[in-house]
């Protein structure tokens, strides 16, 4: 591949991914060729090559493919000769070209670059995640200060620094003259320790609360970091006191972080919490339908078929950057080797992720949720009854406990209080019966198992 087909890459790069991270990302690197299915480039540092890996690979793999260069790796490599070295852990490697998060004249604001595709419009919108999006809209809205700060928590990859992104983007096209600063924790602790060190931290106060809204992603990070927490309090309390809005996001609640200073804790719980849940089946497939959208146009045409979508959604429930990876993988891959994108394919070229996604389902559950969903007693799935409408229900979780478990029946059968396996086979062969001529059972067994799933 000539470097004219890179340059047509990085120009769709340019525009997809807005100018600030294209400054800082791409244009750095250097096309070194494409040979064997790997794309290499030569980059500043080590660092420098794994961030870009680890958020832009896809993104340059889907390119290169899509303008017909067979890619199914991306290499970063530093070159000989190169006196840059990998960071030291006194001075991380931050790239020089990271800027504030806005154009105007902040050159002064230490923020972290957004990321272009993190909007309100492509943020998929579910039950788990209602409350934190309509606070993140509420605060986007730039209106009076009504909660501050807003705290957004939630487990890995759950769309956290994206609504931060949002609200930054939504706020700077809304009110372009506010100084809204985003930041992880680490970076203002980098910051800090860099004033101390530099002798300026007058400065470094004066900036931070200078600004109109201040976003610090990852909280948790200051955890234990005395100093750096202590400078935290100060600048939160003088922003609060001028009225300043605050947004902070953590992987836990206030309360549950540890080794965060009390005060800080109060503080942080003085606005409003709230927290994105984990996904559930319908926001996941929502998501995916979203994204095969992008590929779909990206691909020229690739399709995917809901019934693959689907089967995703079903089995992908760790988190949603765990989601977006598989399916980008599978839309790279299918271009690839010029293949249809069928169920197979996605198991085939999905087995890993697919296989550490198998979330270890007990038997147990499997009865709970059944009792439940029946409303008979737990005690009355491994209980003697023989009434139709217990009996049923323990033929269900029977069913359930042979296809959704990897135990043998002779296994589940001393679950189900001692019975033999031949009554577990009579149980799963009855439900399997029963399903394709009775349409209740088939709509329970199909609300049971997104729920036993997701
Ligand atoms: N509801 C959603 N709609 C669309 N995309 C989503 C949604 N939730 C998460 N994502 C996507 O999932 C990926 C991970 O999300 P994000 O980086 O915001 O997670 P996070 O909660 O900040 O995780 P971490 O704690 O690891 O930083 C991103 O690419 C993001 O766009």
């Amino acid at each position: 591949m000539t470097h004219e087909a890179w340059g047509k890459v990085r120009e769709t790069l340019a525009k997809r991914i807005g100018k600030n991270n294209f400054t800082s990302w791409i244009e750095p690197l250097r096309w070194a060729g494409l040979r064997d299915g790997v794309a290499r480039f030569e980059v500043p540092t080590t660092f420098f090559g794994d961030w870009v890996s680890r958020n832009y690979s896809d993104h340059i793999l889907g390119l290169l493919n899509a303008e017909g260069h067979a890619a199914g790796r991306t290499e970063f490599f530093v070159p000989l000769n190169t006196p840059a070295a990998a960071p030291t852990p006194e001075k991380p490697a931050r790239p020089a070209t990271a800027k504030a998060t806005r154009a105007r004249s902040d050159e002064d604001l230490p923020g972290a670059t957004l990321d272009a595709r993190f909007t309100f419009d492509s943020f998929v919108v579910g039950k788990p995640n209602e409350l934190a999006h309509a606070a993140a809209r509420r605060v986007a809205e730039g209106g009076p200060v009504t909660f501050n700060p807003l705290f957004l928590y939630g487990g890995v990859g759950l769309g956290k620094t994206h609504l931060m992104h949002a609200i930054a983007h939504e706020l700077q096209s809304r009110q372009p003259q506010l100084r809204v600063l985003y930041l992880s924790a680490e970076q203002f602790m980098y910051r800090f320790v860099q004033a101390l060190r530099d002798k300026q931290i007058m400065d470094f106060k004066e900036l931070f609360r200078s600004v109109d809204v201040l976003m610090v992603d990852d909280v948790q990070f200051i955890a234990g970091k005395d100093s750096t927490q202590e400078e935290f309090f100060h600048t939160f309390n003088a922003l609060i006191d001028q009225n300043k809005q605050i947004v902070i996001s953590a992987d836990r609640a206030p309360g549950e972080i540890k080794d965060l200073e009390d005060r800080i804790k109060s503080r942080l719980q003085s606005g409003l919490v709230v927290d994105l849940h984990p996904t559930d089946y319908e926001l996941r497939l929502g998501i995916l339908q979203q994204k095969a959208e992008f590929y779909r146009q990206q691909y020229k045409g690739l399709a995917i078929s809901t019934g693959v979508l689907e089967f995703l959604a079903h089995r992908i429930t760790t988190n949603v950057r765990v989601l977006e990876g598989a399916l980008t993988r599978l839309f790279a891959f299918a271009s690839l080797v010029g293949r249809e994108i069928t169920l197979e394919l996605a198991q085939d070229c999905l087995a890993d992720i697919l296989r550490a996604s198998d979330r270890k389902l007990t038997i147990e559950e499997i009865q709970r949720k059944v009792a439940e969903h029946y409303n008979i007693r737990l005690s009355d799935m491994i209980g003697p009854k023989r009434l139709r409408n217990i009996a049923r229900p323990r033929q269900v979780a029977m069913y359930f406990a042979k296809q959704l478990t990897s135990r043998s029946l002779p296994e589940i059968g001393r679950r189900f209080g001692g019975r033999d396996h031949t009554t577990i086979m009579h149980g799963v062969r009855k439900i399997e019966e029963l399903m394709t001529t009775d349409s209740q059972l088939s709509d329970d067994l199909q609300l049971l198992r997104r729920q036993l799933q997701s």
